[in-house]
């Protein structure tokens, strides 16, 4: 039995997304910006796959949403855009983020650092979680942006994001979100919560792989990061993917309906629970972070004398896909960063195992998973010539 559960790595394209893409490429083919007909025959389901999106996030109609290639792409146009607009053209010379944030976010802000930017990169607490408090601790004169997570994609905690729009309305300090991990597993509306600008990738939430969107308030504006032709009114050169904006409309309509978000938080939420609960059978097992406030589908569970890498070939070689985090950072084999801002010691760093679910999980699956991971602890454990049974550390190291 094949189980994949790295679903906060990229998801399945749900089939019938499949099959609203597949027109775009060998009948209506044309140049959306082409004035005949082969190019205008693409725009009745590219307006319906951008009414999907706006209504997904709950945008105003004077809002705008630009499709890009992916979250990072959209993140780098958000924190590059506004320190072009902000602080190169601007009085403003700071940045406010988190320790837990995406590489796309950190790597961007730890370039503006190499520019001369001030940025403030918030702790989390123990849960993991940032206190919105501390951003109106933080909030300058010169700041120019916030930009906070929606929900972390190891942990799946999600961020007081309408406590942190608040705070930052109030300074007129412009809020950015990486929504990424937070759609099609939570209810996401940008009015209930003065976001003003948000990011997101369809492959999250079962569109495909290579599209993304920025989601910009009425009466904010970025300088683009890619210049060229008047697609998406200059604010994002380059022909447009229509097949893959049409997925990713249908994939958005699909994955935030309430029976959708529904079905998250109850069968998903059901199912994650009772993979968590078995595996917090094992002792020497916890789950990093604590269990409250996360998004349905995902567990981070460190198994203390067993390496991460370690437990994912095993798992691997009997059809279960996991992640000791995110996909980005597997290929090195340093530490959790997300565990290290928790203040986890290195050893317990190295022993998380990410687990996340899907809608087309099975509890079949599930009962597979648990069987395997199980045996593999088991078996991890025997070879280890530094394991031994020792709970009260495991507890007291996170
Ligand atoms: C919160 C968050 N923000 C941005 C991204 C980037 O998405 P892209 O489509 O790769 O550009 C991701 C993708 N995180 C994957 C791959 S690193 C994970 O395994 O956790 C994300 O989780």
């Amino acid at each position: 039995m094949e189980v994949y559960l790295d679903n906060n790595a990229t998801t399945m394209v749900d089939p019938k997304v499949f099959e609203e893409m597949k027109p775009f490429f060998i009948e209506k083919y044309g140049n959306p910006n082409s004035l005949h007909r082969f190019g205008a025959g693409t725009h009745p389901k590219m307006l319906e796959a951008l009414n999907y999106l706006y209504e997904g996030i709950n945008a105003a109609d004077e809002d705008d949403i630009v499709i890009t290639a992916n979250a990072t792409e959209s993140i780098n146009s958000v924190i590059k855009g506004i320190w072009v607009d902000k602080i190169l053209n601007g009085d403003k010379k700071h940045i406010i983020t988190s320790e837990v944030e995406h590489p796309a976010v950190t790597a961007a802000c730890k370039f503006l650092e190499s520019q001369g930017v001030a940025v403030t990169y918030l702790p989390v607490n123990e849960q993991g979680v940032l206190e919105a408090s501390a951003v109106k601790e933080y909030i300058k004169e010169d700041t120019a942006l916030v930009s906070i997570m929606w929900a972390n994609n190891e942990t799946g905690k999600i961020f007081p994001i309408k406590e942190i729009g608040q705070i930052c309305k109030a300074a007129g300090v412009p809020f950015h979100t990486d929504a990424t991990q937070a759609i099609g597993k939570v209810k996401v509306d940008v009015q209930d919560t003065n976001v003003d600008y948000l990011t997101f990738s369809a492959h999250k939430f079962h569109g495909p792989k290579g599209v993304g969107g920025t989601y910009i308030r009425k009466g904010y504006t970025l300088t683009p990061l890619l210049h060229g032709g008047e697609q998406m009114g200059g604010l994002r050169a380059g022909t447009v993917d229509v097949a893959s904006m049409v997925g990713m409309g249908l994939a958005m309509k699909l994955a935030t309906s309430p029976i959708a978000l529904a079905h998250e938080e109850g069968h998903i939420k059901r199912l994650r629970d009772k993979l968590e609960n078995a595996i917090l059978e094992i002792p020497e097992t916890i789950v990093i972070g604590g269990k409250e406030n996360r998004t349905p589908n995902t567990t981070l569970i460190s198994i203390r004398g067993v390496e991460g890498e370690s437990m994912l070939w095993d798992l691997n070689q009997n059809g279960v896909g996991a992640s000791t985090g995110s996909a980005c950072a597997s290929e090195d084999l340093e530490a959790n960063p997300v565990m290290n801002a928790f203040g986890s010691d290195s050893e317990l760093a190295h022993t998380g195992v990410r687990l996340s679910l899907s809608r087309f999980n099975t509890e079949e699956q599930i009962d597979y998973a648990i069987n395997v991971i199980k045996n593999a602890v088991e078996r991890l454990r025997g070879l280890s010539s530094s394991y031994a049974y020792a709970p009260e550390s495991h507890k007291s190291a996170l």
